[in-house]
């Protein structure tokens, strides 16, 4: 167990040293800690859903891999899992749910007829529990998924059937803002593509603007309480070669209509950098969702660490002051390891990274190549990398009553004897 005294005396220390660069690390642990990080409910059961009956993910579009015991087998056993997450982070989480843990009992409701009242469990426990929620259509795991395209599908009745479930999912999304007092993030995100070279191109992708334009039309939903928000991708499973939602359709689509783009990690070609997107997009966008993942040569959803990619993005929302004008959520599901260290680790990389942005010395750093002094700005962004920014992490920890370094792993491995064993 680390001690709170020898956390205390390596935060003095550390908090010095970045007072030597102008930094003040009171101010970054109480920003890291407010910013809002949206937890994905779809890692504790592995993206399975809880409809009635269950549909599997046969589909196409995403797939968790992975045999690890102890899955979330309904809600009491998700949100009992989500308790424990929530008291192994420090700041502030809010849930993020998807259309298809609706919890409708023995009966069978239909993505098209989803209703609150579906996610009444889930809204008490968010209540209870002072967190927000965050929302999400879920367009995939259907029978009317099955062909690759939902919003673009050629059949109309098919596609009718998707803006139903949509307009639903903002009913849903503005009943929780309204119940819960904070706006909730409704994130679009259609598995729509095609395996192989399509001869055609042009008339899904008008289709989706054609379905999207009719879901948004709905004059009911306040967009300040829901909050809109569509995700592309470059490929995806199933979708090798042409994805309906590419970047550009979703970028100028969100632009032109005012809706949210949302930029997952996990969403680009390998040697692109999400990171040089924010300062670019961000110039037309007024806000944008971020899904923090790690993407192993593939989009493959891999647990989120503190590697360059997760680092660079939040070093760039820190450069350019942009904290109000991002939502921050997770998206990541592996099925391979334990799922309440899954979430554990990914929040808190997530959190971190939010942290090492907020201690940046981005100030010193544009005077060194403003003044044309290159060498500087180099040398000064590699010593940042070496500043005892884990003593300020530890003290945030010890500040928001969450164990510090990896003492969280002593209470994964009780529930994880006591509880998910038995499962
Ligand atoms: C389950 C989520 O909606 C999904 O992961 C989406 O956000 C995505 O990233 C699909 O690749
Ligand atoms: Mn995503």
């Amino acid at each position: 167990m680390s001690s709170a005294k020898a956390i205390s005396a390596a935060y003095k220390l550390a908090r010095d040293a970045y007072a030597d660069l102008g930094i003040d690390t009171e101010a970054a642990i109480k920003r890291a800690l407010s910013l809002p990080i949206s937890l994905h409910c779809w890692q504790a059961d592995d993206v399975r859903g809880l409809e009635t009956p269950k549909p599997g993910l046969d589909s196409g579009g995403i797939m968790a891999t992975g045999g690890y015991p102890g899955r979330a087998r309904n809600g009491d056993e998700m949100r009992a899992d989500l308790d424990l997450v929530l008291n192994l982070l420090p700041g502030k989480q809010r849930l993020n749910l998807h259309a298809f843990y609706a919890e409708t009992g023995a009966a069978h409701v239909d993505r098209d007829e989803i209703e609150p009242e579906h996610f009444a469990r889930w809204l008490a426990w968010a209540n209870s529990r002072r967190v927000g929620l965050d929302f999400n259509p879920t367009y995939f795991a259907h029978p009317h998924a099955t062909s690759g395209f939902t919003l673009s599908h050629p059949d109309k009745a098919i596609r009718k059937f998707w803006i139903n479930h949509a307009k639903a999912s903002r009913r849903i999304a503005q009943h929780f803002a309204k119940n819960l007092g904070t706006p909730c993030v409704n994130n679009h995100w259609v598995p729509d593509g095609a395996k192989d070279a399509p001869a055609d191109r042009w008339a899904p992708r008008a289709r989706l603007v054609e379905s999207y334009d009719a879901i948004f039309a709905d004059k009911s939903i306040n967009r300040k309480l829901c909050v809109d928000a569509v995700e592309g991708k470059l490929f995806g499973l199933g979708s090798e070669d042409y994805v309906v939602g590419s970047q550009e359709f979703y970028s100028s689509y969100a632009q032109s209509r005012d809706l949210v783009l949302c930029l997952d990690l996990g969403h680009y070609h390998p040697t692109e950098s999400v990171a040089d997107k924010v300062s670019a997009l961000m110039q037309f966008h007024d806000r944008i969702l971020l899904h923090t993942s790690r993407p192993i040569r593939w989009d493959s959803d891999h647990v989120v660490i503190l590697d360059d990619s997760t680092r660079n993005l939040f070093l760039e929302i820190a450069r350019g002051n942009a904290w109000d004008r991002v939502f921050v959520a997770l998206d990541f599901f592996d099925a391979s390891i334990n799922r309440i260290a899954a979430y554990v680790i990914g929040a808190r990389a997530t959190r971190q990274a939010i942290l090492l942005g907020l201690l940046d010395p981005s100030q010193q750093l544009r005077e060194a190549e403003t003044a044309g002094r290159g060498h500087e700005r180099l040398a000064l962004m590699e010593q940042a990398k070496a500043l005892p920014w884990g003593a300020v992490w530890d003290e945030l920890c010890v500040r928001d009553d969450v164990p510090a370094r990896a003492d969280w792993l002593a209470a994964v491995a009780r529930y994880e004897r006591d509880v998910l064993a038995k499962r």
